[in-house]
């Protein structure tokens, strides 16, 4: 039996609101989108467990869903369910196999990759991974994984057809940051979601169960074109950034910054200069209001003041398909920032990650490059290729390193950049501009493929090459510090910095396509 598991509801009858009946409950949730049902009644005696799961029957066979039963085989055969879901401690698979009929679905409950590597050989139908994050719902008592952690674990499902739920404190504002978290490096992802709370307790559960399905029907669709385009070619990246400028230009996307207090006007400043719009705000509350205006977010932590901003900043941006660009300043510096930069990656998806090679060590728990404060000690990595390829690959974004060269992967294709000028290292915040440069072509870039593809996605999360706005942003920031560090009046940083805004202004497409100094590494 094929079954679709992109909305799995576990039911939870002590959380319904008052005044909603269980079966009202269900049948909302049904008409939102719900794909399976699973019976879960962990209190109730035998003959009542049977009554609910007969009415639960009745409404999965009127809206033609799926029905599984938790933990009781017994139950399972008197209501013919579909199948049935099994924890680590329950019946084994193989005899519960034997006592059901020869098609049933038998689901196990898995908390690591050897959990699931057994689940494969004794021959479950589809593994619920989990808890993935806080949950009151139930007493958990094995680790939470993280969305980070859930393509590693599902690896040993690759070359099977056993399918795959994620479980544990699942809402629909972290929804799309745990399935694009479970993407392995084959493409291959988590099936669905399942989900207690966040549609039972809901005094709205058609609502709650809708905005779900739409995540994992978004995701969906949005598989089909994982990677940026296949193949580059120096010459056509050279075309792709100057056409990103002239984009930044005509679109003006707006850019939401959270950044530190350090750069904040500067970094306004730049934006301006780039042809954008700036818009410098950190407040938890308006945060859902900007996510729903198209164009950029930067995330930039390094003053650290805006933790719950920068949150729920993301997490809007995610369900809004508007780019967020990380920029972790000092991750190395601190364990606090460590833990920081951990709980935001863990919290939304980000399409890229800038930093420099001590922030970009830090995050790939390397030793090889450390940080001093927000700098970057040592000579650099051996292999800057792989690290940048390495941490793409691991965080699913595109990955900047920055330094007298820099780098750039999308976890599968690598560029060296050689521009730049020793001056951009003589002031504060040129590190935080080009973060802020990267988030401006990332707007631009996704405003402008949203506006021509419309309802088709090119790009796991955002509407267009995130890959090329990159290398665009970072490439207009280094060629900019160029010609103004060229200019007479500029007598060292002092008169540098108002040089180089001015030259980030006139920056020209063409110019911003010659002189790219591009090598496709891989
Ligand atoms: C889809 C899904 N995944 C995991 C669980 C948890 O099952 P289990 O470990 O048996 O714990 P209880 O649900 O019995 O408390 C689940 N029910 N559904
Ligand atoms: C049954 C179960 N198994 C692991 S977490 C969990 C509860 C999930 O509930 P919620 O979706 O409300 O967090």
């Amino acid at each position: 039996m094929e079954i679709d598991y992109s909305l799995y509801l576990v039911t939870g009858r002590n959380l319904i609101p008052d005044g909603i009946t269980y079966e009202d409950s269900l049948e909302q949730a049904l008409k939102g989108g719900v794909t399976v049902v699973q019976v879960r009644e962990k209190t109730a005696d035998t003959g009542e467990f049977l009554e609910v799961a007969r009415a639960t029957k009745k409404l999965c066979e009127k809206y033609k869903v799926p029905l599984i039963i938790n933990d009781r085989i017994d139950i399972a055969l008197a209501v013919e369910a579909d199948g049935v879901h099994l924890g680590q401690t329950d019946m084994p698979i193989k005899v519960a196999r034997k006592l059901l009929p020869a098609n049933a679905i038998i689901g196990i409950s898995c908390n690591t990759g050897e959990e699931v590597e057994k689940a494969v050989s004794a021959g479950a139908d589809y593994v619920g991974i989990g808890p993935v994050c806080a949950t009151s719902t139930k007493q958990v008592t094995s680790p939470l994984l993280g969305p980070r952690n859930l393509g590693d674990i599902l690896v040993a499902l690759e070359n099977t057809n056993v399918k795959s739920v994620a479980i544990g404190g699942i809402k629909s504002t972290n929804a799309t940051r745990i399935l694009f978290g479970s993407i392995m490096t084959s493409g291959k992802s988590l099936d669905g979601l399942a989900v207690v709370s966040d549609i039972v307790a809901s005094p709205e559960p058609l609502i709650a169960a809708k905005r779900l399905k739409d995540a994992v029907s978004y995701f969906k669709a949005s598989r089909t074109k994982f990677s940026s385009l296949d193949s580059y070619t120096t010459e056509s990246l050279k075309g792709s950034v100057g056409e990103a400028l002239r984009y930044v230009r005509e679109v003006s996307p707006l850019v939401h910054q959270i950044t530190n207090v350090v750069v904040t006007t500067q970094s306004a400043n730049a934006t301006i200069a780039l042809g954008a719009s700036p818009i410098m705000a950190t407040s938890p509350e308006e945060m859902e209001d900007l996510a729903r205006i198209p164009g950029g977010l930067l995330i930039n932590f390094g003053t650290l003041t805006s933790l719950e901003g920068m949150i729920v900043a993301g997490q809007h941006a995610n369900q809004n398909k508007k780019p967020v660009v990380f920029d972790p300043v000092g991750v190395g510096a601190t364990s606090f920032r460590k833990r920081t930069a951990a709980e935001l990656l863990n919290a939304w998806q980000a399409t890229v990650i800038k930093g420099n090679a001590g922030e970009i060590g830090a995050l790939s728990n390397s030793s090889e490059v450390q940080s001093k404060g927000v700098d970057s000690t040592g000579s650099g990595f051996t292999d800057p290729a792989s690290t940048v390829r390495s941490l793409a690959l691991r965080e699913r974004c595109v990955v900047g390193m920055t330094g007298a060269v820099d780098w750039v992967s999308d976890g599968k294709h690598v560029v060296r950049l050689g521009n730049g000028h020793p001056l951009l290292g003589e002031i504060t915040g040129s590190g935080c501009m080009v973060g802020t440069s990267v988030a401006t072509f990332c707007g631009a870039l996704s405003v402008a493929a949203g506006a021509e593809l419309k309802e088709v996605p090119s790009n796991p999360l955002v509407d267009g090459d995130m890959f090329v706005a990159a290398i665009a942003g970072i490439s207009a920031v280094t060629i900019a510090s160029e010609i103004a560090a060229l200019r007479p009046d500029v007598q060292g940083p002092g008169t540098f910095l108002p040089a180089f805004i001015d030259e980030l202004s006139k920056l020209t497409p063409e110019v911003l396509s010659e002189k790219v100094n591009i090598e496709i590494v891989s």
